[in-house]
């Protein structure tokens, strides 16, 4: 079989807009999907992170979760108003509800003079209607009496209890909120689709709800891979260091708000990784791995994809830190399986597996986001191969962190909030030059 026969059977299937299944970009990728099939070329970043979104869907599941689990989750319903907002017309102000022709011409210099019926407060009802030459006193969000078409603030009245002087004329509906203002009764007031904020969730306060129908939130399996590694809190065996990665990604799930559907720290031992993957994928929407993806003996992901049988969908991102990013499909779940340096894994938790779950949660806040700043220092070293490096953005400036950018170093990334982006063949870089940061 030609070689790049070979690449397409390794690739899964992909629906295009019109539903057909066709082999992922086997048109314009064809250079890529050689390299695959020889295990060799490094894929370009923005084409890792197409083919991982088009290889997974927008969530459709739905829950029911009360207002206070609600915010930043996204609508599955349409919100539409079963009653008018205000549901009765109300005062805008502190003062008299009155008839604005028994004012006509009213000023100082000629009050008119009205008899007070009664005070009517927000949450309760007048009874009475306003009859000419009469007002009722009426506080700011107060029913408005039938026969009133005016409220006159306070202040242009002696505050009269029995009789009130009015210094002021006013036009017919002035300082008048009717009823439905804000909505009427089977208005469509939100979509599907609308991420709830803090104001989206006023809004459905207001309607009275205490619940709503959100997309199911995706749940990810996380592993990280490492004879050497050991769980924080127990001992450190010669040799060993802590896993850094377990806990981070996991941290980066709950700030993103996605769900963990299980998380375990394995050995180089490929039958258990995928033991591990396999009873757990049901619970899954997206899995994500780390360590164990590059060239050595012990790079047991590989394996673990032949076992289980995984769909490869790349190897290899021309990025550092990251380059041996592996991805696949598995039981219809993608996979994703990072460099097992910690600063490797972090950037590309960002730079790959955000886009995905913006993807996956319509979640815009989940984009990247690219900011141009003004290097504050420079960089030391040139970037045949395009780099990430970590750094703190402010005010249009962005500060490299001091140290190594080292995949393998984690520490200095403390405190840091994006990457700035050196393209490939780029020479040392200098305090005051312009570049592109991700932001974090
Ligand atoms: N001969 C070659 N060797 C390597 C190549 C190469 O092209 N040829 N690529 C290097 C690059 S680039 C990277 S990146 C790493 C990727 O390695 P793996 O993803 O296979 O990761 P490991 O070998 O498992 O670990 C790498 C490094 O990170 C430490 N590590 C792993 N997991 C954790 C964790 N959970 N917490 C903290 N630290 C972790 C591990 O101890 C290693 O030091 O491969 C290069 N090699
Ligand atoms: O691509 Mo690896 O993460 O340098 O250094």
């Amino acid at each position: 079989m030609p070689e790049l026969e070979k690449a397409f059977v390794c690739l899964p299937r992909m629906e295009n807009a019109q539903g057909a299944g066709i082999r992922s970009q086997q048109v314009s990728m064809e250079g890529y999907l050689w390299g695959v099939g020889m295990n060799t070329e490094p894929l370009e970043l923005e084409m890792a992170v197409r083919l991982l979104r088009e290889h997974v869907k927008r969530m459709t599941e739905t829950e029911e979760v009360v207002l206070e689990k609600a915010d930043r989750r996204v609508l599955a319903e349409d919100i539409c108003a079963e009653r008018d907002q205000p549901p009765f017309p109300r005062s805008p102000l502190d003062g008299y509800a009155l008839r604005s022709e028994d004012i006509r011409g009213a000023d100082r210099e000629h009050p008119v003079e009205l008899r007070v019926l009664t005070e009517v407060d927000a949450g309760h009802c007048a009874e009475l209607e306003v009859t000419p030459g009469t007002a009722v006193r009426i506080m700011t969000g107060a029913p408005i009496p039938e026969g009133a078409d005016a409220v006159l603030r306070q202040e242009d009245s002696d505050y009269g209890e029995d009789t009130v002087l009015v210094y002021h004329s006013l036009r017919p509906w002035q300082n008048y909120c009717f009823q439905g203002e804000d909505y009427k009764a089977g208005s469509c007031l939100m979509k599907a689709g609308l991420q709830l904020h803090a104001v989206e969730i006023g809004i459905l306060s207001g309607l009275g709800r205490k619940t709503v129908r959100v997309y199911r939130k995706p749940r990810l399996l996380l592993m990280s891979t490492g004879d050497e590694l050991a769980e924080p809190g127990t001992p450190l065996r010669k040799g060993q260091i802590y896993d850094s990665n377990l806990h981070m990604l996991c941290a980066q799930c709950r700030i993103w708000d996605v769900d963990i559907a299980g998380r375990k720290l394995v050995q180089d031992h490929a039958e258990e990784a995928a033991e591990y993957l396999r009873e757990n994928v049901g619970q899954a929407d997206l899995i994500l791995t780390t360590g164990g993806v590059s060239v050595g003996k012990k790079d047991i992901m590989h394996e673990v994809y032949r076992l289980l049988g995984v769909e490869r969908i790349f190897w290899k991102v021309r990025i550092k830190p990251g380059m041996p990013t592996l991805a696949g499909m598995y039981e219809g779940r993608e996979i994703i399986s990072l460099s097992g340096n910690p600063y490797g894994a972090a950037a590309n938790m960002n730079l790959l597996v955000k886009p995905v779950l913006e993807k996956m949660t319509g979640r815009r806040e989940l984009g990247t986001e690219y900011r141009e700043a003004v290097l504050e220092n420079g960089y030391p070293k040139k970037s045949p191969t395009r780099r990430f490096v970590r750094a703190f953005y402010a005010d249009g400036k962005v500060r490299i962190a001091q140290g190594s950018n080292d995949s393998g170093i984690l520490s200095n990334m403390a405190g840091c909030n994006c990457m700035v982006e050196f393209p490939s063949g780029s020479q040392e870089a200098e305090a005051g030059d312009q570049v592109r940061v991700c932001m974090l």
